[in-house]
């Protein structure tokens, strides 16, 4: 069997007293979409932000599997709660926002050229001197951005204010910009809000010609239950930090457990 391009094994992460994430496990599978999803205050942002980078778990691994063998994003993580980010980026893990973070007095090329300075091998110097490797570096950046604006069929856009475009564009352009690190893994945090039902069809075509076209591996929290049914292969489900269910989407659909969850009664009243 294939080993899981991303490994949650036994995580908790602790805010002083509070427990956010308590012996979290599961794993995602590559090139296809798996979503994580409960109630609000779950511990969904909190994994989200334990596999990115912006927090370090307080206990468990996150292993990150890669031509090098896994690697454990917790090592990566050089100071708790601030560090190391970009270094989990450079492991090969993407992200967007639940509240989008663009550039918005940038253009939308702009957006997508920034975006790929930590992953081009350049450096002052050869900028200064604008060596042939800086300008192939650049043509490739540039190439690369026009590429990924057209698979999120935003090449219209490519010269306009980012702070200009419609919200559903906006969030195309933050998966854009992700796609053009290069990750082995993108996360998607809710991808769905704010969006209207056209820009969610959009998105969600979006996302899996990302998985079946690209072969992409896609992390996504998402409170759209009708988006996270069509688009996922796998669910897992947070409930009070830890996961309740795991599975099929029909699997956790019908899931006691779950429904439970999310109606805020015990398993034993959904069963009768
Ligand atoms: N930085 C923090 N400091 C203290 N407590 C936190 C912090 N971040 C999250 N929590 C707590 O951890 C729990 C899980 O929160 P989290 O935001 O991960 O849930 P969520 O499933 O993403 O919720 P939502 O769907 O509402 O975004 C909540 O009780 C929250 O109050």
């Amino acid at each position: 069997m294939n080993t899981p391009l991303l490994d949650v094994r036994n995580v908790t992460m602790r805010f002083g007293g509070i427990v956010a994430n308590r012996n979290v496990s599961f794993s995602v599978e590559r090139g296809g979409v798996t979503a994580l999803i409960g109630p609000n205050g779950a511990g969904k942002t909190t994994m989200f932000n334990c596999i990115t980078g912006f927090y370090r778990a307080s206990e468990g691994q996150i292993l990150l599997d890669g031509p090098n063998g896994p690697q454990d994003i917790g090592t990566l993580i050089t100071k708790p709660i601030t560090g190391g980010s970009h270094l989990v980026t450079r492991a090969g893990i993407a992200r967007t926002f639940q509240n989008i973070r663009l550039f918005k007095e940038m253009s939308v090329v702009e957006n997508l050229l920034v975006a790929q300075h930590l992953v081009t091998a350049n450096n002052l110097v050869s900028g200064v001197l604008r060596t042939p490797a800086f300008r192939r570096a650049e043509r490739e950046a540039v190439d690369r951005a026009y590429h990924w604006l057209g698979e999120m069929n935003l090449t219209d856009d490519a010269n306009r204010l980012a702070g200009e475009l419609p919200y559903g564009r906006q969030r195309r352009l933050e998966i854009a910009r992700a796609m053009c690190t290069g990750p082995k893994l993108i996360c998607l945090d809710e991808p769905a809000a704010g969006l209207n039902p056209s820009e969610t069809r959009e998105l969600s075509e979006v996302i899996q010609r990302l998985c079946k076209e690209h072969g992409q591996t896609v992390l996504v929290i998402e409170h759209d239950m009708g988006l996270v049914m069509r688009i996922s292969d796998h669910v897992v489900v947070l409930d009070h930090g830890e996961v309740i269910s795991d599975g099929t989407p029909e699997h956790v659909g019908n899931d006691p457990a779950v429904i439970a969850a999310y109606l805020g009664v015990s398993e034993e009243e959904v069963e009768k």
